[in-house]
């Protein structure tokens, strides 16, 4: 087979003042005959189940709503697992609980813009999975912080790999590495090589896609010992689930609002979205697959995807929140978009006059208003193609599971 890449995982420039940036495609591989002299000749250090070869697997940001589900799915589905290492800049304390288990699970409070705690934390795993970042699109931290935690942490990352020997690492990129772009071209159904124009401006998705970019180029270096560091990346579209604090944001607006929702989106603006178990599991099992299809998968990336319906992002939301009792309200939207984008405009100013006081960070600013009203969805097989990967959760069952995470986190079973 030969190697994919190019098109949505192709070029793609941040058009912002000093970061800008241009990614390149990913560093070319062996392709299948590289897969198949590993089969005849599979490298020291690689897992392999006939040694029963136990494993220390490295989870960044394993406190947040993704990562704490990756690293419970580790727990639940690993079974090379031997130490589970959490490094977070803010440890959960429902991570006590865990410790009561066969696997050795070790809490690391550590922040990865620090290259020695990152270094620290990544010597002598055989895994990193790398989902720790600042997801910040409503103006609560500055650009440079973000480039900060997402570029240079991520730099971080690799390079303790590097130097400590890690030799697989699994990248938790983004959906808005590819787009929507600053011109607001939709993504219609589109996979890993559709031709798209990767052109953005703000500083989440330009630190996200510099540090997908590194990760990929990171590809093949020789680590400590001399082997080659596999890495790879994920592109999960909007993820949704339990503890996805947007959705909870969305609940007590309604809730504020007499139990309804005013529609500001049109229904035909299809938004992607995946639930978090199956996230999480992707992740789980490109990190196990990634040490036996090294060849495939070294330097690819892959967008995370399910069964969940494509609607738009407030229809989506009203799966969830309409069991628990809110209304949306409106078949289209109730405000004209010129006064909704000078509203989110507001929302900036206040932000700026409010900042010496406090922190104003509505979910309504300019970007989020463009991000909502533009398509953007995948169809793809290519993790299933790669390594196998299916959905371990139906969309009835990620459904369930969310509803009844609002209903029990915000009592408001019915
Ligand atoms: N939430 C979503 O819809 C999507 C998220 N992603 C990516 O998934 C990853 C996780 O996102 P979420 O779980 O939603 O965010 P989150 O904010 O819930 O979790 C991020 C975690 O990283 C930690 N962290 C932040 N800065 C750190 C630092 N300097 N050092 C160490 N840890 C630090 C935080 O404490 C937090 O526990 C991020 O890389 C994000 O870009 C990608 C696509 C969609
Ligand atoms: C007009 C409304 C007030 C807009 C409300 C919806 C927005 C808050 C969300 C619409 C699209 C979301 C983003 C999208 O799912 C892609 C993302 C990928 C990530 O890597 C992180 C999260 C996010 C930026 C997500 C954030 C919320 C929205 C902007």
């Amino acid at each position: 087979m030969g190697r994919e890449g190019g098109g949505a995982s192709g070029r793609g420039r941040c058009v912002a003042g000093p970061g800008a940036c241009r990614r390149r495609p990913p560093v070319a591989g062996l392709g299948g005959l590289g897969l198949w002299l590993q089969c005849l000749f599979p490298q020291p250090g690689m897992a392999d189940s006939a040694q029963a070869q136990k494993l220390v697997y490295l989870v960044t940001g394993g406190c947040g709503f993704l990562g704490e589900h990756v690293v419970r799915m580790l727990l639940q589905q690993e079974p090379q697992l031997r130490e589970l290492r959490i490094f977070d800049l803010h440890l959960g304390p429902w991570l006590e609980e865990l410790k009561t288990g066969p696997v050795q699970v070790t809490a690391i409070q550590g922040d990865v813009t620090q290259a020695h705690e990152v270094a620290a934390a990544v010597a002598g795993a055989h895994v990193v999975i790398h989902t720790a970042g600042l997801v910040d699109v409503f103006g609560k931290t500055s650009p440079e912080t973000i480039h900060e935690v997402n570029v240079q942490g991520t730099r971080n990352v690799i390079e303790a790999c590097v130097q400590t020997g890690t030799r697989f690492l699994v990248y938790t990129s983004s959906m808005e590495v590819v787009g929507p772009n600053i011109k607001g071209q939709p993504f219609y159904r589109g996979n890993e090589n559709t031709p798209y124009e990767a052109v953005h401006r703000h500083p989440y998705p330009c630190s996200k896609a510099l540090a997908e970019q590194l990760v990929l180029e990171a590809n093949g270096r020789k680590v400590l010992g001399g082997l080659p560091l596999v890495t790879c990346a994920l592109r999960p579209t909007g993820i949704y689930g339990e503890g996805h604090q947007i959705m909870r944001d969305f609940y007590h607006q309604g809730l504020r609002l007499g139990g309804r929702l005013f529609r500001a989106i049109p229904a035909s603006v299809e938004h992607g979205r995946v639930y978090v178990g199956n996230v999480a599991w992707m992740h789980v099992l490109v990190a196990r697959e990634l040490q036996h299809r090294a060849a495939l998968m070294g330097g690819q990336v892959y967008f995370c995807y399910d069964n969940s319906p494509y609607k738009s992002y407030e229809d989506f939301n009203m799966e969830f929140l309409g069991p628990c009792g809110l209304r949306l309200v409106g078949t289209r939207p109730l405000l004209p978009y010129w006064l909704l984008l000078f509203l989110a405009a507001l929302n900036v100013l206040l932000q700026w006059l409010l900042r010496p006081l406090l922190l104003y960070a509505p979910l309504l600013n300019p970007y989020t208003l463009a991000m909502a009203n533009t398509t953007f969805t995948v169809s793809t097989d290519k993790a299933r193609r790669h390594f196998g990967y299916e959905p371990l959760f139906s969309w009835e069952e990620s459904r369930t599971r969310t509803i009844r995470w609002v209903q029990a986190v915000e009592g408001s079973a019915q």
